[in-house]
């Protein structure tokens, strides 16, 4: 492994994961970390989310080989550039984030000296905070490099032995088609999670304690992603603009035809979209990609 030195910066769900997995599975390797909240920094460091926690990002990066930027999306910007007079040339910089082309910009944007390697561990939960990260959980799960095209062979080469290191297993794309990609198979389901849970909790007729009450197991599936962090999820919708809009638009032209079905008592029509919808989640428990529990719905 050719990172000695790691900085996290960010030091909440994902970057307190990284911290951890590192300690566990990468024991050689240094780390240090920064968060902008102060009450975050210090539970990270009675968590000994990584062994030094600074009191500034310039700090946290002056030495290091790797830093992965671990906050919002909307904050990758702001974050990068508050480090970038420290930052050591040789450093590749990484992030963790769930929309990657507008990350890509503002890293490339706020550190032009800097190999630049985005990176998405599609591996979460609907926590956050630096209470929330735990070592293990990128076993198993994807971890999507999307390299530009002019990233140095060597340091993708690096952050792909990084990633499965700590248990991921890599793919590389490019970081529009990450984004169309993860707009319908991660983005358009929160959106719908929020819609259906706020639509419940607007309904005049149906009290809130027959919500509760009531959940059967679809949505109590959906009030558990829609508790996720609403910061991040407002970033993502904001960075992921185009792909999400594109896909929004065919998912909404097919919830009409659906909506068309039923008000015309088209029975065939429901029965074979049900049908084909069932066989795509048993390939996905047949690839073995899925753990009984919904993916995201580990406790711990
Ligand atoms: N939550 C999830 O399941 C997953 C999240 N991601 C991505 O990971 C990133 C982090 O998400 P989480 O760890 O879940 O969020 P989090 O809310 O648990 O942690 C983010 C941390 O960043 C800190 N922060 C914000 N702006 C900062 C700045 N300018 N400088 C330093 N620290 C700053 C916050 O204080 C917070 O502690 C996001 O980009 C998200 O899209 C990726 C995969 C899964
Ligand atoms: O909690 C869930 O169900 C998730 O979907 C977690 C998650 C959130 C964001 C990501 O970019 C990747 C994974």
């Amino acid at each position: 492994m050719s990172f000695g030195r790691v900085a996290i910066i960010g030091l909440g769900l994902l970057g307190g994961s990284v911290g951890l997995a590192i300690r566990e599975k990468l024991p050689d390797i240094t780390t240090t970390g920064y968060d902008s909240d102060t009450a975050t920094r210090h539970r990270a460091r009675e968590r000994g989310l990584v062994d030094t926690v600074c009191d500034t990002a310039a700090e946290a990066v002056a030495a290091c080989d790797l830093v992965i930027l671990c906050v919002p999306v909307g904050a990758m910007a702001s974050a990068a550039a508050e480090f970038a007079s420290a930052l050591p040339p040789h450093a590749v910089v990484s992030d963790v984030g769930s929309s990657k082309q507008s990350v890509q910009d503002a890293l490339a944007m706020a550190l032009p000296d800097n190999p630049i390697i985005p990176a998405h561990p599609v591996a979460g939960t609907e926590q956050s905070g630096p209470d929330a990260g735990f070592a293990t959980l990128f076993d198993g799960r994807w971890s999507i490099l999307t390299p530009p095209v002019n990233a140095p062979a060597q340091a993708v080469t690096d952050l792909t032995e990084f990633w499965e290191a700590l248990g991921a297993k890599v793919e590389i794309m490019d970081a529009q088609h990450h984004d169309l990609v993860l707009a319908v198979t991660s983005h358009i389901p929160h959106l719908i999670a929020y819609t259906i849970v706020g639509t419940a909790s607007d309904m005049e007729e149906v009290t809130r304690s027959e919500v509760i009450k009531y959940s059967a197991g679809g949505f109590r599936d959906f009030t558990r992603i829609a508790a996720s962090d609403p910061v991040m999820w407002r970033d993502v919708f904001l960075n992921n603009r185009e792909a999400v809009l594109e896909m929004l638009g065919r998912f909404t032209e097919d919830l009409t035809a659906l909506q068309r079905a039923i008000r015309s008592g088209d029975g065939d029509t429901l029965h074979d979209l049900f049908s084909r919808t069932r066989d795509i989640r048993r390939s996905i428990i047949d690839s073995g990609q899925d753990d009984a529990k919904p993916d995201f719905g580990r406790d711990h």
